[in-house]
């Protein structure tokens, strides 16, 4: 097939510069692809690291790359074996695309693959553009009550069952979640309708905290500049839980929160690592050994992980209803970064070039 019609892209360039360049409208390369156009983008905190940073541990800006990874889009194309899929579907984008032979792949942990080729991941683009390529296995129809804008949340929620799933069962468990980002506040909706008891969502800000109620959270716990036992102690406290909690979750990344959430745990408990950012951090290696602790990093998602997603959403059990706080049409996406950066609101949703914007916010019922 030829390159026909040119598409846009909003560019990181290394050192933290932005610009929209024109590229190619990607081509089908395989029967089993689909070319989607995307119609909105949800900023990731890894998105505002790459520019912010130039780098999350070893993944590393070296040559300009299209940032972006939480879209929906319209299906504009599809390859003969792209099954299921038909021009004109509303469908969630799952970024990552597996090499599946591996070890990794062929043992159900895609998300380790070493050959992932995953958006927004240098050196690979994202979908910050007119259009973005994926095979057939990597779009997930959108619930017909859910609009585009809204489904944009999909990847984060995918990022958040994985990661409470690896903190084992969780019926009637006690959780602390540190960071109530897109990403925490999910945490917090899945590990409720997973079953916990509990569940206390911490962050600095306390609208985010405020948010974290509608999202599970039966507490909130705000951080203080305190050392993270006296931190650790006063949410035990607050939530009643004097023992220590069952879980301890981060999606922060940052330092205070790693040690409260180890500090806050009880003898066995687990903790699961989500939050990216600096790559080295001291941690109270002392108390992991003392209380037993089950130490988990959680990366992206697996098998299964995006259509439990999407069953959460088809059974109502978890709403994504306001937490899209922030809208900007693509000519503005600089103006997202800046406000995700801030803190502003919860999610920033960048529309795709020429969206209409009506059309995204839209469900299909
Ligand atoms: N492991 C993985 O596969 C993935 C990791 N991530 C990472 O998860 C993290 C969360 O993502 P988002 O929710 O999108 O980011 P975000 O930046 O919107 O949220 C982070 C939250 O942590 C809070 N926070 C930061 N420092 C804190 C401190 N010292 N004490 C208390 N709260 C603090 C902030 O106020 C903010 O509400 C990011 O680091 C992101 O890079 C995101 C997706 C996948
Ligand atoms: O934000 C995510 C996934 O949602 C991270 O895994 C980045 O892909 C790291 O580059
Ligand atoms: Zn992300």
């Amino acid at each position: 097939m030829t390159v026909t019609k040119a598409a846009q892209a909003f560019v990181l360039h290394k050192g933290g510069t932005f610009a929209f360049e024109e590229r190619s409208k990607p081509t089908l390369q395989s029967d089993r692809d689909v070319i989607v156009r995307v119609m909105a983008t949800g900023l990731c905190g890894s998105d505002v690291h790459y520019w912010q940073h130039g780098r999350i541990g070893p993944y590393v800006v070296e040559d300009p790359i299209i940032l972006g990874h939480e879209s929906t889009g319209i299906v504009v194309e599809s390859g003969s074996g792209a099954a299921g899929l038909a021009v004109g579907d509303r469908v969630a984008l799952e970024p990552g695309i597996a090499c599946n032979t591996c070890n990794h792949c062929r043992n159900g942990r895609y998300n380790l693959c070493r050959g992932m080729r995953f958006a927004a991941t240098p050196p690979y683009d994202g979908t910050l553009a007119t259009y973005y390529r994926v095979p057939a296995e990597c779009c997930f129809k959108l619930p017909s009550h859910i609009s585009l804008r809204d489904g944009t949340l999909i990847e984060p929620l995918s990022v958040a069952v994985h990661s409470c799933q690896l903190a084992g069962f969780m019926q009637d468990k006690s959780v602390a979640i540190f960071g109530a980002g897109p990403v925490g506040l999910l945490c917090c909706a899945v590990a409720r309708a997973f079953g916990a008891s509990t569940v206390i969502a911490v962050d600095v800000v306390p609208a985010r905290l405020a948010s974290a109620v509608k999202y599970g959270a039966t507490h909130t716990y705000q951080m203080s500049s305190e050392a993270a036992d006296k931190n650790a102690a006063d949410l035990l406290a607050m939530a009643g839980l004097e023992d220590g909690v069952d879980v301890a979750l981060d999606a922060t990344g940052a330092e205070p929160c790693l040690n409260g959430g180890i500090l806050a745990l009880t003898q066995g408990g687990t903790f699961v690592q989500v939050g990216l950012g600096k790559p080295n951090l001291s941690v109270p290696v002392g108390q992991i050994c003392d209380k037993e602790i089950v130490f988990k990093g959680s990366f992206r998602y697996g098998p299964g992980d995006f259509k439990l997603a999407i069953g959460l959403l088809d059974s109502r059990r978890i709403r994504l209803d306001g937490l899209v706080t922030h809208e900007y049409p693509f000519g503005q996406a600089e103006d997202a970064f800046k406000n995700v950066a801030g803190r502003g609101g919860i999610k920033s949703v960048i529309y795709g070039p020429n969206v209409d914007e009506e059309e995204a916010k839209a469900s299909s019922v």
